[in-house]
């Protein structure tokens, strides 16, 4: 198969860190040439296709805007349109999707199957796995996608993106979402093995905490608080064990966070923000203006409790946003 129609194959594979190889019943797949040390950012890329996705009728018009070389190599990327995103298509053209043109389908189903908010030359190459071993993340000062591995990788190892927010699901939970990609997870959690099926009691038990905290939501007393840091500790020690150590770890920290502000907690409010710190460092890099905010934060926190000052402004109003827990936006 010909991979390097038309581009000059993105800074030859982000610098030989990577390449494109099958992987077996997934098609193709990212690999590690060497071994790469948690952290590193294996690809930094802008979109080959870009849409304004408020309607999918954008999507053809974006694809036939490329030059044709990049239009080349868009059609080389592996496409699957599952019913729903067929029906969304046959609703708002108004027509079926047998009758659209060959091309339009192949267009619109290299885009269900690719998209992260955009779709990318060699970040579209990656797999799913409910164990990731890579992180995406748009950023926005280098205007490009970024991808960091959040473990250590030996060579010849596959890099895994999570195309859902998979930490806490089920595996029947999962695959109903990932059949949207057309394909059964096999990864060593959704495995039909004594391994995977430990991983899978698990990821029960996060969803059975998670349905916990959920329950206990709206409580506002310093005995909800220090429960839901309970669970929440309980929770990162899980996902930690099970190598969960993408950006939904770092959602756990943050609101373990949030319950010890609320208990003027102060040293285990640091402690925490802390962690959050370290995993942004690994999953988005020191360059992302997110990082550079944390930093700031547990900065000046820390100079404020060594000094027994109050909590400063900026780490208040950080503590108080409501943020996302997403770590995947395909
Ligand atoms: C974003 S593309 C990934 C690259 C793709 N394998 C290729 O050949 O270009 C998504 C598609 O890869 C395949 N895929 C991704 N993860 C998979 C997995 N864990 N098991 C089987 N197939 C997978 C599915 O066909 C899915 O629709």
């Amino acid at each position: 198969m010909r991979l390097t129609r038309g581009l000059n194959v993105r800074r030859w594979y982000a610098d030989n860190l990577i390449e494109f190889k099958e992987s077996p019943q997934k098609g193709l797949g990212v690999f590690a040439k060497t071994n790469i040390p948690r952290g590193t950012r294996v690809i930094a890329e802008t979109a080959l296709l870009e849409v304004n996705i408020e309607t999918v009728m954008n999507i053809v018009p974006a694809f036939e805007r490329l030059p044709p070389s990049q239009q080349e190599s868009y059609l080389e990327l592996h496409g699957y349109a599952g019913d729903l995103f067929k029906s969304i298509v046959e609703l708002e053209t108004g027509k079926s999707w047998q009758d659209l043109p060959e091309l339009h389908r192949k267009v619109l189903a290299i885009y269900a199957a690719n998209t992260f908010g955009s779709v990318y030359f060699l970040g579209s190459r990656l797999n799913h796995s409910c164990i990731p071993n890579v992180n995406f993340v748009y950023n926005p000062l280098l205007k490009q996608e970024t991808f960091h591995v959040i473990r250590d990788i030996v060579a010849g190892e596959e890099l895994t993106v999570m195309y859902i927010n998979g930490t806490k699901r089920t595996r029947r939970q999962r695959q109903q979402e990932l059949s949207r990609w057309g394909f059964q997870c096999t990864c060593p959690a959704c495995e039909d093995t004594v391994q995977g099926r430990q991983k899978e009691e698990k990821r029960v038990a996060l969803f059975a905490l998670s349905e916990e905290l959920a329950a206990n939501a709206a409580s506002r007393t310093d005995e909800s608080y220090r429960t839901r840091l309970l669970i929440r500790e309980r929770m990162v020690a899980i996902q930690k064990s099970e190598g969960l150590v993408n950006r939904e770890l770092r959602f756990g920290y943050y609101e373990a966070a949030k319950c010890c502000l609320k208990l003027n907690e102060h040293k285990m409010l640091l402690s925490w923000t802390e962690k959050m710190l370290e995993v942004d460092r690994y999953c988005i890099g020191e360059d992302h203006p997110e990082y550079k905010q944390l930093q700031l934060i547990a900065g000046s926190m820390k100079k404020a409790i060594d000094a027994s000052q109050p909590i400063p402004e900026n780490a208040m109003e950080y503590f108080k946003e409501r943020q996302a827990e997403e770590c995947v936006i395909m």
